[in-house]
């Protein structure tokens, strides 16, 4: 049986994303045919001699044209300046989602340019690393890992299904969510914590010139942890904050509040205080462990193979 569910597949963007996404497909039979356009010549020059895709065009447009599917892997402020470009390409009962970090400002800029007669269904797979670039996507970066579809009003269910059968083939699990709620679950989960760390490396960085290399020396995991974080690229991290201010504002604000709480703390020697919420804290990341979503951790083969064990017994 055929594996293909969009016979001609179009990336916009040849970055981590898109080039993960390429790989994942040609492991999986996914599509007949992947094009691919990025704005940057260089970019495009590199996708041509690493075969990144079946065809590198030269414009949106032209990448789009006839496709099937038309995934949107820019930074999430040029989304709907990316689908205006596209618009006059689609064909109808086409498929455009994308795999922005934000999705109601992306919601909000796209919508518009998608004509009557192409399903838009955004997405966003919950999986990425600090590169980014032509050459850095790999085929297993969706493998176990969530993606959330966010069908907009009309979406149709049979293609919401089609696109979520798209993202299982690449290996991911899919979940469905509405825009809002989707933006303040990553403004906790993601865009906060990266402020944190490049705040902290920042931090790091202006105490250098009284710790020499010291900081970078005998940087322990932790902090290696905020660098890899903080070594992730400047356009998207803009855009992200800039897209998804309300939320990330709102978890920001709360964050302040917990971190001077914990600052009296220490000032004041509670030492309960302090052993309570780091016991507090502990127990949401086994939570993690157990629920099998750490692939990074040591611990996490533990706990798929103790979690297959519960379910055979
Ligand atoms: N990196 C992650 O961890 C991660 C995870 C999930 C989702 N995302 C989202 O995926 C999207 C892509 O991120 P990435 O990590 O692949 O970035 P990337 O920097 O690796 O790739 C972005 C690509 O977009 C191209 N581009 C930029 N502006 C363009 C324009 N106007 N027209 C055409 N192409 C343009 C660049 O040339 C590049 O090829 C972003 O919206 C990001 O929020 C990223
Ligand atoms: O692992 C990383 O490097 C990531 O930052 C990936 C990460 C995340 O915060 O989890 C970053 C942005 C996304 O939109 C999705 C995933």
């Amino acid at each position: 049986m055929s594996a293909v569910i969009y016979p001609k597949v179009a990336l916009i963007g040849l970055g981590l994303i898109a080039g993960s996404m390429a790989h994942a497909m040609r492991r999986a039979g996914l599509a007949e045919t992947i094009t691919g356009y990025a704005r940057s010549a260089e970019t495009r020059k590199i996708a041509r001699e690493i075969n990144l895709v079946d065809e590198v065009c030269d414009s949106a447009l032209e990448a789009a044209r006839d496709a099937d599917l038309v995934v949107l892997c820019v930074p999430v402020g040029v989304m709907g300046a990316v689908a205006a470009e596209i618009a006059p390409g689609l064909k109808p009962g086409a498929v455009v989602t994308d795999v922005g970090s934000v999705k109601a400002a992306v919601i909000e800029a796209v919508a518009p340019h998608i004509p009557e007669g192409v399903h838009f269904i955004p997405g966003h797979p919950l999986a990425g690393t600090e590169h980014s670039g032509p050459r850095s996507g790999f085929a297993e970066l969706f493998d176990n890992r969530w993606c959330l579809l966010v069908p907009v009003e009309g979406s149709d269910p049979g293609e919401v299904a089609r696109l979520t059968r798209y993202w299982e083939g690449l290996g991911s699990n899919v979940d469905v969510m509405d825009a809002e709620h989707h933006d303040l679950v990553l403004a906790v989960t993601s865009h906060a914590p990266h402020l944190i760390a490049y705040t902290m490396v920042g931090v790091a960085d202006d105490l250098r010139r009284v710790t020499d290399s010291e900081v970078i020396k005998y940087s322990a995991a932790g902090f290696r942890d905020f660098t890899r974080i903080a070594a992730s690229d400047p356009t998207m991290w803009r855009d992200v904050f800039l897209s998804n201010k309300a939320a990330t504002l709102e978890i920001l604000g709360r964050f302040t509040e917990e971190l001077f709480a914990l600052q009296r703390a220490i000032r004041t020697e509670d030492g309960d205080h302090l052993h309570d919420y780091f016991t507090r804290t502990r127990a949401i990341r086994r939570g993690i462990i157990d629920a099998g979503q750490d692939t990074d951790a040591p611990d996490f083969g533990r706990a798929v193979a103790s979690k297959a064990k519960a379910r055979t017994e």
